[in-house]
């Protein structure tokens, strides 16, 4: 995926201000950045949600310059799973209605695999969101987002809400998934030692911009921006480089 250019206003606030970054095939890019920097803005401009200039290219396929129609279609390509499944699945859905909104049409089978894939027990078909616990919700989320067969995942906070034993389940997950199905990723969070953990490449975003994007583990070494410094500075852990010290395995300890 390449973005170039992306701008974002509210009325006159112009509040993601012509960034560009690639991201390639089967890569993961961590977005990272203070509160209202821009992360969610950008996540949402690309996925259609909010209106946006600039180019957003998925291989060939220009996003920003089709058609409404065919430009619906080419988002199927990118899929978001949000911060707060509670308000992003329909609560008066079955989990397999949430699921099946990501497929074409509705296919009990496939559904199925979808659950199996995400590690959710089948049985909980036809229970609804509000039943279930934050992290079996967020497996819905992503199982929804991969129904579409997505080229580019985006997950914007996703373990925000989620208790630090469910958020290493869950982003072991994701981390799995990535992997096997080969999907571009941008992911992004508040929580350095995380992006770590799943991205190749960061990028720190403030004050609507990108301020440096490279490897992380570049980034975390030699961070050149001097709001990365500050960044890195605030997560002591970071700068005694002990955390996720078994790279397999997402060990997060309470924090
Ligand atoms: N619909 C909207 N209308 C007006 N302003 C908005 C809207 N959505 C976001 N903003 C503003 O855009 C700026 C960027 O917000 P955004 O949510 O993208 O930041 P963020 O980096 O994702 O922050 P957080 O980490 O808290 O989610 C903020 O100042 C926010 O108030």
């Amino acid at each position: 995926m390449s973005v170039e250019n992306l701008e974002v206003r509210f009325g006159s606030s112009t509040v993601v201000k012509g960034i560009s970054f690639d991201v390639p095939p089967g890569a993961v890019l961590g977005l990272v950045g203070e509160s209202g920097s821009g992360k969610s803005t950008t996540a949402r401009a690309i996925v259609g949600l909010t209106p946006s200039r600039g180019a957003i290219r998925i291989g060939e396929l220009d996003l920003s310059a089709v058609s409404a129609g065919a430009r619906r279609r080419g988002r199927r390509r990118v899929q978001m799973v949000f911060q707060d499944s509670r308000s992003s699945l329909d609560p008066r859905f079955t989990v397999a209605q949430c699921v099946a909104e990501g497929l074409p049409r509705f296919d009990r089978g496939r559904v199925t695999e979808l659950l199996k894939l995400v590690s959710l027990d089948p049985g909980l078909q036809n229970s609804r969101p509000g039943q279930l616990s934050g992290g079996q919700r967020q497996r819905v989320a992503i199982a929804r987002a991969l129904a579409a067969e997505p080229d580019v995942l985006i997950a914007d906070e996703v373990t925000a809400s989620l208790d630090v034993s469910v958020q290493a389940v869950v982003l072991n997950l994701l981390r799995r998934l990535q992997r096997e199905l080969g999907l571009t990723m941008l992911f992004i969070s508040h929580n350095m030692a995380v992006v770590r953990y799943m991205a190749d490449e960061l990028a720190v975003m403030y004050g609507g911009r990108i301020v440096e994007h490279g490897p992380v583990q570049d980034v975390i070494d030699r961070p050149e921006d001097p709001y990365t410094r500050s960044l890195l500075a605030a997560i002591p852990e970071i700068g005694q480089r002990r955390l996720l010290a078994d790279d397999d395995e997402l060990a997060l300890e309470a924090r």
